[in-house]
This record gives structure tokens, sequence and C-alpha cells, in this order.
């Protein structure tokens, strides 16, 4: 089965900083994929180029069969997508922005979708707030709820979890490992180790913009090496090396 992400010495230059250089890597459906990297080191701008927000300076990639960078539209369609620090339009509540999410996208039944958010993130009772009106981690579980509306093939989600609190850490968690053993594929951004380490299946370590390491989880629980004890003395060892 070809990957459902796979890129090619993929690089982009902001002047002379490389925030992502010469990235390949493949990602497999049904894997939950954590890209891991301390701040800065390039993984917003990788899914912002995986998601045809942003071209690259450089290399290829396909996206479900589609290369991002000339067809932006098809691949946003296709996918779903949480960006770092996104907040819903200021000017809809939740139920009205989800509903207009449903417009765009085409999906049927958008109400009982709605609804089932509602209830399983437990905000029902801001259905009918504006979104300016929100605490931040609502906001989040509505830019959740948006993401996964039309059960995407594909979700490239980054630091979904960051304004959550633990009780609702536990469910987004418990929903995105529910998500991959459907068969669908996760592209998950972050910094929080325990939690890549807990959730995912594969991962990948960029450090300024460099892929040091690609691998499983699995890999490393059968050496006992925790994932943060590896990500240390990698990035460690590429900052002697850079
Ligand atoms: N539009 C831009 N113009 C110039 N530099 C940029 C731009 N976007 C990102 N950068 C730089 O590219 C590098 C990678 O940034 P990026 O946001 O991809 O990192 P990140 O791994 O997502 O970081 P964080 O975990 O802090 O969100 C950083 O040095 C950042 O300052």
């Amino acid at each position: 089965m070809p990957p459902v992400i796979k890129t090619n010495t993929y690089t982009k230059l902001f002047g002379d900083l490389r925030a992502v250089d010469t990235v390949s890597l493949s990602v497999e459906k049904g894997s939950l994929f954590g890209l891991l990297g301390q701040n800065g080191s390039g993984k917003t701008t990788m899914i912002k180029m995986l998601t045809g927000q942003m071209k690259p300076s450089s290399g290829t990639a396909e996206v479900l069969d589609i290369d991002p960078s000339k067809e932006p539209v098809a691949v946003r369609e296709a996918v779903g997508i949480i960006p770092e620090q996104e907040t819903p339009p200021s000017f809809l509540t939740s139920v009205e922005y989800l509903a207009f999410v449903g417009k765009i996208r085409n999906i049927e039944g958008i109400e009982e979708k709605s609804q089932w958010w509602f209830e399983y993130l437990d905000f029902g009772d801001k259905r009918d707030v504006l979104c300016k009106d929100l605490s931040r981690g609502t906001r989040q579980k509505l830019m959740f709820a948006q993401a996964f509306l039309h059960s995407p093939e594909l979700a490239l989600i980054d630091e979904p979890l960051i304004n959550l609190d633990p009780i609702m850490q536990r469910k987004v968690k418990q929903f995105l490992t529910d998500y991959v053993q459907s068969g669908k594929t996760i592209f998950l951004s972050t910094h929080i180790l325990e939690i890549a380490e807990e959730i995912c299946t594969d991962f990948a370590i960029l450090h300024k913009g460099k892929l040091l390491h690609t691998g499983t989880v699995r890999e490393l629980t059968e050496k006992n090496i925790h994932l943060d004890d590896f990500f240390m003395d990698l990035v460690e060892r590429g900052n002697k090396n850079v």
C-alpha cells in the first residue's frame, strides 16, 4: 500500500534560515505519526507545506496522492487540519462555525454530527456563544471538532492538546487512538513527548529543520528506552554536529 504522506528532500528556506532542510519521510496508512521537535525545529512549517498553505523552496511531497504545492485546494478538501494556535472566527457562535464548515465541506447531517462533538467534548452549553467569548480550551475543542467533522482519511494536527484539561486530553487521546485503529491516519505535531509516547505508533524527530530519526514507538519500548531520553540524547548529539 502506498504511503499516505511521502516527502522527498522537502525544504523550506526563509532567507538564510533552513526551516525545513531536505526532509524525506513516509507516513503509512493507519499510523498515528508524531512529528517531534523543539520550538522552532520546523514542525509547523512542515504541516503548512503538506496542507498547501505554503510552497516548499525545493523537494516534493505527496499527500493522499496529491501534490500540495500544485493542488493546494484539493489537499485541503481531502484532509482535516488543526493549524497551530488558530482560533475559530470571532463573529460566529460554536454551532454556526460547525455549520459553516459543514457547508464548505458538503457534510451531510451536520446538525447531528455537531451535536455528537458538543456532547463528546462536553461543550454543548457553549453552542450559542460567540467564538470570541469562548475560553482557550473550548476554542481548541471547537477546532478539534471542525477537523474531524468530515471523517477525513488523514488529519494533520498541530499541537492539538496544549490548552485542554487532563480529562479532555484523555478523551482526545482516546479518540485519536480509536481513529487510527479504524484505518485512518493522523499526523500529529507536538513537543509534549509523554503524549507522543503514550499514543503514537510512529515518530520522526526534527531538529533545526533536519530529520534526525524516524522509527516506531514499539522499537523503543521493546528496548526499554523512554522517548524523552531518546529525544534528549539525539538532540544533544545533533547540537554537537551542527
Ligand atoms: N513566515 C516565516 N518567515 C520567517 N521565518 C519563519 C516563518 N515561519 C517560520 N519561520 C522560522 O522557521 C523556523 C521553524 O519554525 P516552525 O514554526 O516551523 O517551528 P515549530 O517546530 O513549529 O516550532 P514551535 O514548536 O515553537 O511551534 C523558526 O526559526 C521560525 O522562526
